[in-house]
């Protein structure tokens, strides 16, 4: 029978976004890999990206995959997943299998694959170049080896940490969801400097590098936020004037609300 050491059971964003990184870090060769989609269309364009075998039978990925399973569909077609599978799952064939699914619990996810090594991810999308986070929380049949073959899957698309499976909602709150979070201020920011008489693409390019480029400083000098908005803000200056006026509009709170908001909902996701 042919075998394969990864499958990938839903070739969408995210699917799409760890399996260009796998391949090209050569974590996994092509030729190891298989995915199923239901669309035909999206089959050929995986297919011919990446040169990985193809399927719309997810038992088919079950059944013909050694290693590592990664579940990357919708929380909402999960349960139809599991049905799919149950004949499959039982034939003393006992691949890691990997669930980025928002809220699907591992209680329910070692429910649909009895006794199989399940471990729970939140990676998000900078991994597509290799600047994702991923949080990921072990199930109850993994070993060391199984969570050393998940940091080094999950190493090849940016960070990892390990955090208990309570915590997964809020990791999806705020680090799954983050990245839409961080573009739509990016947005906002071009929007201000429009707003302010600045050409479109210069706005773009001014709101863009100054969210990377503090991130950056951030990230390289360990510096606290509030130090960094300290450094920044001239008495009576223009800076202390712009966050006051953030403040009165509710901009931190906007933030926190938005990761408890999300939170829930991954919460809801897993019901
Ligand atoms: N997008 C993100 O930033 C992140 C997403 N996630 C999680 O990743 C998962 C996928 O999200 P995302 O990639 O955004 O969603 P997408 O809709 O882009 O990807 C899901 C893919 O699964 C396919 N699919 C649908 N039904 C089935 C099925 N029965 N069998 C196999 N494949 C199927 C879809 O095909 P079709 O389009 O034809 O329906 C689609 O290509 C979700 O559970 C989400 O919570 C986690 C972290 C970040
Ligand atoms: O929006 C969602 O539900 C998924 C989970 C995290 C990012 N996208």
């Amino acid at each position: 029978m042919t075998t394969h050491k990864f499958g990938l059971i839903g070739g969408g964003v995210m699917g799409e976004a760890l399996l260009s990184r796998l391949v090209a870090r050569s974590i996994y060769h092509s030729s190891e890999v298989i995915v199923s989609e239901p669309q035909p269309t999206r089959q050929k364009f995986l297919a011919h990206q990446y040169n990985v075998a193809v399927t719309g039978d997810n038992r088919v990925v079950f059944s013909q995959t050694t290693e590592v399973i990664c579940l990357a569909v919708k929380p909402q077609v999960f349960s139809a997943i599991a049905q799919e599978l149950a004949d499959v799952v039982d034939k003393g064939h006992s691949p890691l299998v990997i669930s980025v699914l928002a809220g699907v619990t591992l209680s329910k996810l070692e429910a649909a694959f009895p006794q199989l090594p399940v471990i729970r991810a939140m990676p998000n999308t900078p991994a597509t170049i290799g600047a994702g986070m991923t949080a990921i929380a072990p199930g109850a049949y993994t070993h060391s080896k199984h969570l050393e073959t998940a940091r080094q899957l999950f190493s090849a698309v940016g960070e990892v940490v390990e955090v208990p499976e309570s915590l997964m909602d809020a990791v999806t709150g705020l680090s799954g969801s983050g990245p839409a979070y961080v573009a739509l201020m990016v947005e906002a920011l071009a929007d201000g400097g429009v707003a302010a008489g600045l050409p479109r693409a210069i706005a773009y390019q001014l709101a863009l590098q100054t969210v990377l480029g503090t991130a950056q400083l951030l990230h390289e000098t360990k510096l606290h936020p509030a130090e960094l908005k300290d450094r920044v803000t001239s008495p009576g200056g223009t800076t202390i004037t712009g966050i006051a006026q953030l403040e009165r509009s509710g901009f931190r709170s906007a933030l926190i609300e938005a990761v408890k908001a999300a939170t829930i909902r991954s919460q809801e996701l897993g019901k």
